[in-house]
């Protein structure tokens, strides 16, 4: 065993982290009596990864930590959203109604639009299905239908699956136990909306401790009507599907939703999903408005809609111009002037992107009148309380794009958003932390934590190797390794080669090796370094250094260092 640890032991170094370039600064912060020292370390410099490329803050040193019983230990805290238990949207209005063979009740609710004068409607349908027993059933004995490809947007996996997708059945099991289920959907949703409407997606969701657990605010925009059946008992978990009318997260309740129960709502509905605690499932139902808009992939409910200005047509009207969606050409001017209209609206979803279009043409056209109109835009949404326009202009800052260089500014717009309960935000404050740019340690460490148990895979990955490293947490092997394959699980490669580091560290070098080798495929560097060694060092791998070569040589063209370094030994 002794030998094989020996032969293993150069992998330790391919831990990112623990590489002395990278290595974290450490402040005893968790023993009460120690004071950080009055000469910290600096910060050491981390490439663009997680940021808007470009991010370097300026390096300060961390404030020591105030003595117990000083003024700033006295203040009264202030709760934290992430502390908050999560309010409910209540209906009060309700009627008997009558769907096909189906008599219940359908009860409404209704939000304001913000600066504007209409309501948004939604509709719940208590026990519009008698039992989904059996749905649920099927999808805990086929845990595999879910997704783990990565979001085109937040690049994290998204634990979807569609049985239905533009009209069609594709899991057949699904359609035995939905089909009847969709029927009595759609009798009401065209009673309700439009005679015309038809299905276009079925989508099943999960969100299950360690995994993706919300989905920022958003709205369906390629959906004329959204329903969503309730799968799981609200008393085992927290939080679920909200309602967040206007641009902050005070405005968000959330939706009680009993298993068999129905929630029904329109493309100018803002709402997200957000659960603490426990798991939950859910059955997302997309429509539209036609059978011809299903064939089609459109939507053309908004060029009908346009001339009433309402901002949210506007804004999912522009973003299929400016992205060339459901049967719309790609047409930028047409969508700047739609974007316009609507932020001018006061629309926070279209001022945010106004600001990220003016800064991309800025880039590529070098004018500095768009530059001061993307600042303008994004600190009107920002300003408003919108959280994804906080993060923005907190990159803004940090990179001095069209603001002066200010990481000050930075902390304070990362943190405004990390309150609003984004997963993202709160991560990058911890790398605010990390990166020296005025975050304390302890409210870095807090912050990746948040964003950790909210199932954000890279912090995931980071709280492991804190706890791996004993940088900001007390060192503990096993809870590194718990968090550590819970990134692998949602398929973030360092932690997947990681993980295969501490199997090897304990002598398990096939396990290791095995990781290694799918990681190594798929282009990772560390992966393809350690596989080279595996095949050198004959450790989960037989012997031979022509494969040896080759995997080093791979993870060299990346500029791999200890590749190159073994490479210049063979
Ligand atoms: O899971 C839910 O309840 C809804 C998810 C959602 O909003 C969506 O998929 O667009
Ligand atoms: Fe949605």
């Amino acid at each position: 065993m002794e030998e094989l640890r020996e032969l293993v032991r150069p992998y330790r170094l391919h831990l990112d982290f623990l590489r002395p370039e990278n290595a974290l600064l450490r402040y005893p912060w968790e023993d009460e009596a120690a004071m950080p020292p009055a000469d910290p370390p600096k910060p050491a410099p981390v490439k663009g990864e997680g940021l808007a490329r470009g991010f370097l803050c300026k390096r300060t040193r961390a404030k020591p930590k105030p003595a117990s019983g000083s003024r700033a230990n006295s203040k009264a805290k202030k709760v934290s959203n992430w502390d908050l238990p999560p309010q409910r949207f209540e209906f009060v209005e309700e009627k008997q109604i009558q769907v096909g063979d189906w008599r219940g009740v359908e009860q409404s609710g209704h939000v304001q639009k913000p600066k504007a004068a209409e309501a948004c409607h939604f509709y719940r349908l208590p026990a519009l299905v008698p039992s989904v027993q059996s749905i649920s059933k099927y999808l805990l004995q086929n845990p595999d239908l879910f997704s783990t490809e990565l979001d085109s947007v937040d690049k994290t996996p998204t634990f979807e699956f569609y049985p239905f997708r533009d009209g069609e059945w594709i899991d057949q099991g699904m359609r035995h136990l939905l089909e009847e289920i969709l029927d009595r959907v759609m009798v009401y949703v065209r009673l309700r909306y439009d005679g015309r409407c038809a299905a276009s997606d079925i989508l099943v969701r999960r969100y299950l401790p360690g995994e993706r657990r919300s989905h920022g605010v958003h709205f369906d925009g390629h959906a004329l009507v959204t329903a969503v059946l309730g799968l799981t008992d609200p008393e085992t978990y927290q939080g679920g599907l909200y309602v967040q009318p206007g641009p902050d997260v005070t405005s968000r309740t959330y939706f009680r939703l009993e298993p068999g129960d129905l929630l029904v709502h329109s493309f100018d509905l803002q709402h997200g999903v957000h659960v603490w605690e426990g798991a939950r499932y859910s059955i997302v139902f997309w429509i539209k408005d036609s059978a011809q808009a299903v064939r089609d992939r459109s939507t053309p409910w908004y060029r009908r809609l346009e001339e009433q200005g309402d901002a949210d047509v506007l804004f999912n009207l522009a973003q299929n111009f400016e992205h060339g969606l459901f049967g719309e050409p790609v047409d930028l001017a047409k969508a700047l002037e739609l974007y316009e209209l609507s932020a001018g609206k006061g629309h926070h979803f279209a001022q945010n992107n106004l600001g990220l279009i003016y800064r991309r043409l800025h880039e590529s056209s070098g004018e500095e009148q768009l530059l001061r109109k993307s600042v303008h835009w994004l600190k009107a949404a920002a300003e408003a309380g919108f959280a994804m326009a906080q993060k923005n202009l907190a990159l803004a800052y940090a990179n001095g794009q069209g603001l002066r260089r200010d990481d000050a500014q930075a902390v304070v717009w990362m943190r405004k958003a990390a309150e609003q309960l984004e997963v993202e935000a709160a991560y990058m404050m911890g790398e605010m932390y990390r990166r020296g740019c005025g975050v304390s340690s302890q409210e870095g460490v807090m912050w990746y934590l948040r964003s950790a148990e909210a199932g954000f895979p890279k912090a995931q990955y980071t709280v492991g190797m804190l706890y791996l490293e004993g940088s900001g947490l007390s060192q503990d092997l096993g809870k590194a390794e718990t968090w550590l394959k819970l990134a692998a699980k949602q398929g973030n490669p360092e932690a997947k080669n990681n993980v295969a580091t501490l199997h090897a560290q304990r002598g398990e070098v096939a396990e290791a090796s095995q990781i290694w080798e799918e990681l190594a495929k798929s282009g990772e560097p560390n992966a393809q370094c350690n596989l080279g060694m595996a095949y050198l060092r004959g450790a989960g791998r037989p012997e031979d250094p022509d494969l040896a070569a080759e995997w080093l040589r791979k993870a060299a063209q990346q500029g791999h260092q200890m590749a190159l370094q073994a490479l210049a030994t063979l």
